[in-house]
């Protein structure tokens, strides 16, 4: 297969070893007691300086971030770093060996002979400014120093060094503003923070210490797929220059593929300052320096992968205003709505998908109302048919040929959208935008991709001293995230009643909801210290939607193995993202509390592909319809109340409290325990070709006709992928994986049914190549000019169909055999352990 960008393997996952780790750790500790600095081990832990190595790399400008403020430690930290680094020069490069460490140990214990001697550094005056004064006596007054530190807290990161070169540095109380500084005002005396990590169980030194009952949690982490059902993913926006310029704190630190630290500014009622931080782990954080392809290929092409399969995606946006949603989903020329038409298009072109065509339509929800953005605004109304499918009659829809077309018709509406014809919606952030992709076979849907740019979240908060206007917008607002959400984890719990009706978004995204469908969620959050808040609002609601999804014990571990950094992008033209594999659990979970009874709603489950009857047009429809609009969910009001996001004040200190850890979820009714089973496998063969260069934009037949297109390719140009690796070539053996016993019946019970759905899935992609091939050969058999050389052609011969049909096999078998080796692996760890 063309240029597949390996992922790393399943033993690259698995060398981490947390023994290592330990030992690191444990050297770190002992160094630092050599020099009497190891009361300072938990601020290092906390800002993730776990080994010898990273603490190499701390400037002396640092020394205060740590929480080192006494100048008698700031010398002795000086002096062993100094050591450090002329003993051990290739430490910055490589973790000290065994054979290092007792000589690290007794350098560092003949440095503490000279505590007492006066130690001359060229840069011991920059210790001396007034603050670090202030600081120090505050430190000494507050009884607190073992925890204490002072400034912007940093979490590990592989960029870690140049992250402590911070150059304001010298202004770290001053920088937590915006959320603290609604507390103190300026003139308050500045005192110390603690920070206090809501996650880590620390022992006396800091080291982490693991909780009875954990082991099997750090161990047990499950792992994303890029296939799961429902993936729920945050990136994060870099500091805007207004940000930059007011010196604001970035408190949000991506860690790994998947996790995300937020640090939280916090006041005390004494006055005294802290920081609390939060951790969340999701199936992918994607940190400011991430583009939009790599965001891209890690959610919305999977799901354009998945709509030629027959399937309904939406890719949705949630966020505050300005944190970047329409950046990332519906930016006109670089949004993930406009990568994921290339590579639509680039399917269609393929002789197997001549039969389809791709249309768009885009049109916006507003106060429950829907408005064609491709037609004046034109108001809309969604309808369901006798076969319960809803449909939005009258909406205007363009058939696409090219991503030009589609960008076109994307500008179109998006100029409708933000002049606002109809003066009904005068700001963007208030209403959500939806444009979609529909594959037709002549009248029927095929499959369906919908991006959505939701409205900003904060506004389903405005309440209070707001006008009526924008208290009814915010209501609006509100019901339908909640209802969003709610749909999405009946979605996970594969529940046979979905909730749809509770809002307009929900309605009309009905399909999206059942049957087989796919959603991918993007929180987008501002890092900025002033939106603390309503990021870690907008993180807790993605993580209550990412609850259900059998994540709750995704601990250390897990992330550990995508602690390195995300891959490199690759090229457009490649359209295969790699795709990782795992098996993990799906916990058992009782009914959602939140969700609404829908009692009129009971319809089955709609069966895979069942899709004869749907028409997006209402009106090519031949089902009677029924107004969906009125009476429906209009009166239909939500009970805003069921859940805590309704519940949260505006600019309140939302939820969560000190300490509270959300990978421990306490709804749900979550089962513990069982195996995951992690590996990553080979990319899945899947149809799309490797996209061509786009011919030249034609004019839409439409009476809409859009403006020009003004660009026809992303900007962000990423350098070439490595070369194509071959299954047979980089893959490892099957036997490779590890596997973690289940830790109970019920878990290896779920463990298994995955496996069995994975190696169903795998057969059932074989089959479908098989039918591939033979059709492809039978057609060109039948065909006079091409029999002959088909005929003669051998295996070796270089037949392209035939050649991709053995490889994609290749590639097939060696997920099965990975997933059988699990499968074994797992049984041989109970039947060892009976
Ligand atoms: N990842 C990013 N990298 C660089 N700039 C970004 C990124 N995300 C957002 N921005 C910039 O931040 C600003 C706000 O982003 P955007 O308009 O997408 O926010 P939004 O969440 O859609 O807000 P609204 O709800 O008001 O529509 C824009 O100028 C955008 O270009």
């Amino acid at each position: 297969m063309n240029g597949i960008h390996p992922e790393p393997t399943a033993t690259s996952a698995s060398t981490f070893d947390p023994s290592s780790s330990k030992m690191s750790q444990s050297l770190l500790l002992e160094t630092l007691r050599q020099v009497e600095l190891d009361q300072y081990y938990s601020n290092f832990s906390v800002v993730g300086i776990n080994d010898v190595e990273t603490l190499v790399q701390l400037t002396m400008q640092d020394y205060g971030i740590v929480g080192v403020h006494g100048m008698e430690d700031r010398k002795r930290e000086f002096q062993l770093i100094q050591m450090l680094k002329t003993e051990f020069p290739g430490l910055t490069d490589s973790a000290p060996t065994p054979s290092q460490h007792t000589a690290m140990l007794q350098k560092a214990g003949s440095l503490s002979s000279l505590h007492s001697t006066s130690l001359t550094s060229p840069a011991t005056s920059s210790y001396h400014h007034p603050r670090s004064e202030q600081l120090i006596e505050d430190n000494s007054n507050s009884n607190i120093r073992r925890v204490a530190s002072v400034g912007r807290l940093r979490p590990p990161s592989a960029s870690f060094g140049s992250a402590f070169n911070m150059d304001n540095h010298n202004d770290d109380v001053a920088s937590y503003r915006g959320s603290a500084s609604q507390l103190l005002d300026d003139d308050t005396p500045r005192t110390p923070m603690k920070f206090k990590r809501s996650t880590n169980t620390l022992n006396a030194y800091g080291v982490p210490v693991t909780a009875p009952g954990a082991q099997s949690s750090v161990k047990l982490g499950s792992v994303s797929s890029l296939s799961d059902r429902i993936r729920v993913c945050v990136r994060k926006r870099p500091l805007n220059s207004k940000e930059r310029k007011k010196n604001e704190s970035d408190i949000a630190h991506v860690n790994g593929r998947r996790t995300i630290n937020i640090n939280e500014p916090k006041v005390k009622v004494d006055l005294t300052r802290y920081v609390e931080q939060h951790e969340f782990i999701f199936d992918e954080a994607f940190d400011a320096n991430c583009t939009n392809d790599d965001v891209y290929r890690r959610t919305a092409f999977p799901l354009v992968e998945y709509i030629f399969d027959g399937g309904k995606a939406t890719c949705f946006a949630y966020g505050q205003t300005g944190s970047g949603k329409t950046f990332t989903m519906l930016d006109s020329k670089d949004g993930l709505y406009v990568k994921a038409g290339r590579d639509i298009f680039a399917t269609l072109r393929q002789p197997q998908h001549s039969h389809l065509a791709a249309w768009g339509s885009f049109y916006e929800i507003y106060q429950g109302h829907l408005y064609d953005l491709l037609n004046n605004r034109k108001k809309l109304f969604a309808r369901e048919d006798a076969n319960k499918q809803v449909c939005i009659a009258g909406l205007t829809e363009h058939e696409m040929s090219d991503v030009e077309q589609l960008m076109g018709i994307f500008e179109y509406g998006n100029n409708a959208r933000s002049t606002g014809a109809t003066g009904a919606n005068a700001d963007s952030s208030r209403s959500h935008a939806i444009f979609q992709i529909v594959l037709r076979n002549k009248k029927k849907t095929v499959g369906k991709l919908s991006f959505i740019d939701l409205a900003g979240s904060e506004r389903g908060a405005d309440r209070g001293e707001t006008d009526q206007q924008t208290r009814r917008e915010g209501s609006e607002i509100n019901k339908s995230l909640l209802a969003l959400k709610e749909c999405i984890r009946a979605l996970d719990l594969d529940s046979k009643h979905t909730p749809f009706r509770q809002s307009k978004l929900t309605q009309v995204l009905k399909d999206s909801f059942i049957g087989n469908s796919r959603t991918c969620m993007i929180a987008t959050i501002s890092p900025n210290i002033a939106n603390s808040e309503h990021t870690l609002n907008t993180l807790r609601y993605a993580d209550r939607v990412k609850e259900l999804k059998g994540d709750s014990h995704v601990a250390a571990a897990s992330d550990d193995e995508y602690n390195q950094p995300p891959p490199p992008p690759q090229q457009q033209q490649q359209p295969y993202p790699p795709l990782e594999t795992q098996t993990h659990h799906h916990h058992h979970i009782s009914q959602p509390t939140g969700e609404l009874d829908d009692s009129d709603n009971d319809e089955p489950m709609y069966s895979d592909g069942d899709d004869e009857g749907f028409l997006l047009n209402a009106e090519s429809t031949e089902h009677p319809l029924h107004d969906l609009s009125d009476g429906v969910e209009d009166d239909h009001e939500v009970e805003e109340q069921e859940d805590e996001y309704a519940k949260r004040p505006v600019g309140g200190g939302a939820g969560g409290g000190a300490g509270h850890a959300y990978h421990t979820r306490s709804r749900g009714a979550v089962a513990s325990g069982g195996a995951t089973t992690t590996t990553r496998l080979r990319p899945s063969p899947t149809s799309l070709p490797v996209p061509t260069p786009l011919p030249a934009a034609t004019t839409l037949s439409t009476t809409h006709k859009p403006p020009p297109p003004q660009a026809t390719r992303s900007t962000h140009s990423p350098p070439p992928p490595p070369p194509p690796s071959h299954p047979s070539s980089t893959t490892a053996p099957a036997t490779t994986t590890t596997t973690t016993p289940p830790s109970s019946i019920d878990a290896f019970i779920r463990t298994h049914r995955q496996h069995i759905r994975e190696i169903t899935e795998i057969n059932r992609v074989e089959s479908k190549l098989l039918v591939n091939l033979t059709m492809k050969m039978s057609g060109a058999n039948s065909d006079p000019t091409t029999a002959t050389s088909t005929t003669t052609t051998t295996h070796g011969g270089g037949d392209p169909a035939f050649a991709d049909y053995v490889r994609e096999l290749e590639t097939l078998f060696d997920r099965k055999l990975k997933t059988v080796a699990m499968v074994r692996d797992m049984v041989r760890g109970v039947v060892g352990g009976l």
